[in-house]
């Protein structure tokens, strides 16, 4: 009997599309899973209460309560409600479900008994239940290595003064404290919840929660992360030593085909690959924020203008919520007159095949991990508006360590994002850099690349568990 995983992502777009990829991975290599969802996530992807995907009948979708209404905005605004709605509500509901799937539990669904757990590193309660029933589980987390070694790292930089970084310090001063990275991090490119404080000059709440869950992750079985040793040798080098053991394995998209069902959280509009289709090779700049990214009116405004004087097609994802819903029909009327029949505006796109298309010439992103991994996949040039979270972190890697973007800092001003964008479409040194790194990945994730070795030592390191699991009687429930 196969092993059987449950696979939990933390339920945002940038948390399940790489954790959907993973489990497409563990189908490949013969295992059941479980994908769990939230019931309003499940909704929104249209799949029923619990759905076994037609392609691959070893993988079923289940869902749990996310214990907010459904009218919540669930984005960048109010992360902290999300978190905490999670370890409370979804914790009890969570905890019934496993026991319910567990070995030794009566039931009928075709499925065999879930034998090991891997849960996103955001979700700790996951990790502790699990073990508390029994199941082994592993932390998974969809940043980069190198922020999560700077969480890794902030009682470190606590100790040494280097955080909070107070209102008003010069953020381009370099920071210490953050091993390997020394020579070129600066304040700036900390994780963003580094800057501003509590109110009382203690952490700011979301670096104290995320901070926190990363050193949680360092008790789980073992941590897995979507990344490379090309991409962050030295990072991974650094966080080895707090593990019990590290999975380096990715970039998982570019690995996986991620099944047909239970993805995208937007409607996407495919009508604009035709449009791509009819742009001439590499001149088209690519506009994404990701899932959670809000930005005001004055920055709409500011990118606007900036993207119209670079003079180049652009192809604009405006997501309903990201300046706000009132907003969007206006903004996309203005996206279209300014850009003078040269501009298309969509609410969400397939981005991984617009990355790959020809016709793309540069990838205007916020820096969050996937959009990242899904640049350098395509060796794409990218101009970086970090926003939050680990956004900072990602787009100084890709200026100073990768040499294959650049970084508009958070400001956003349109002379700026005018220049960067010019220069992204026209840089030769650019370009040879993504495509250099593109290739090194390749190579990572080809048969015998260090990221497909991995994911075989991986699928090992589960079968090797879940033998242990269905063999061991399954501890009394305690709640
Ligand atoms: O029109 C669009 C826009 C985005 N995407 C996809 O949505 C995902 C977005 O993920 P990401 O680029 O990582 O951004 P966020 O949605 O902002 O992701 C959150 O989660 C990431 C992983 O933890 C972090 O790195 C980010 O900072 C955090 O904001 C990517 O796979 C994109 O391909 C689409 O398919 N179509």
């Amino acid at each position: 009997m196969a092993a059987h995983v449950l696979v939990f992502p933390c339920p945002a777009q940038g948390h399940i599309n790489c954790m959907l990829h993973f489990a497409a991975g563990l189908l490949d290599a013969g295992l059941h899973v479980t994908f769990l969802h939230t019931d309003h996530n499940r909704r929104r992807l249209g799949l029923a209460a619990s759905v076994v995907e037609a392609d691959s009948p070893r993988l079923r979708f289940l869902s749990v309560t996310d214990g907010l209404p459904d009218d919540h905005p669930r984005t960048a605004g109010d992360l902290v409600a999300l978190v905490e709605s999670m370890m409370t509500t979804t914790r009890v509901a969570y905890r019934a479900l496993l026991a319910s799937l567990r070995a030794g539990a009566p039931r009928d669904d075709g499925f065999p008994p879930v034998t090991c757990v891997v849960a996103d590193g955001m979700l700790p309660f996951a990790i502790n239940v699990a073990e508390e029933l029994g199941v082994p589980a592993l932390a998974f987390r969809t940043a980069s290595a190198c922020s999560f070694l700077a969480y890794l790292s902030v009682p470190k930089l606590v100790e040494l003064g280097e955080v909070p970084v107070p209102a008003g310090a010069d953020l381009d001063a370099p920071v210490r404290g953050v091993p390997g990275m020394e020579g070129f991090l600066r304040r700036r490119d900390l994780p963003s919840f580094c800057r501003g404080d509590d109110g009382t000059g203690g952490l700011h709440p979301m670096l104290k929660i995320i901070a926190e869950f990363s050193a949680h992750s360092c008790n789980a079985r073992a941590l897995i992360l979507n990344t490379t040793a090309s991409l962050e040798r030295s990072a991974l080098a650094h966080i080895a030593p707090h593990m019990r053991d590290v999975f380096a394995i990715g970039p998982l998209h570019a690995m996986f085909q991620q099944p047909a069902a239970g993805g995208a959280l937007w409607r996407e509009d495919d009508g604009c690959t035709a449009w791509l289709d009819s742009q001439a090779d590499g001149t088209v700049v690519y506009v994404s924020l990701g899932s959670l990214a809000i930005i005001s009116v004055e920055e709409f405004t500011e990118f606007l203008s900036g993207l119209v004087s670079a003079g180049h097609p652009f192809l604009w994802v405006l997501r309903p919520d990201m300046v706000g819903a009132s907003q969007n029909a206006v903004l996309q009327d203005a996206i279209k007159a300014a850009g003078r029949g040269k501009a298309r505006v969509v609410e969400w796109a397939p981005q991984r095949d617009v990355l790959r298309h020809r016709a793309v010439g540069c990838f205007l992103t916020h820096a969050g991990w996937n959009s990242t991994l899904e640049s350098v996949a395509e060796g794409v040039p990218t101009v970086c508006w970090p926003f939050f979270v680990d956004q900072q972190t990602n787009s100084r890697f890709m200026a100073a360590v990768w040499g294959t973007g650049l970084d508009m800092k958070d400001v956003c001003e349109r002379a700026v994002v005018e220049r960067m964008v010019r220069e992204a479409m026209e840089s030769v040194e650019l370009r040879r850099s993504a495509q250099a790194l593109a290739q090194q990945v390749r190579q990572d994730i080809a048969h015998g690349g260090s990221s497909a070795e991995e994911f075989k030592r991986l699928v090992g390191f589960i079968n090797e568990l879940s033998i242990s699991t269905r063999g061991s009687t399954p501890s009394p429930d305690k709640e």
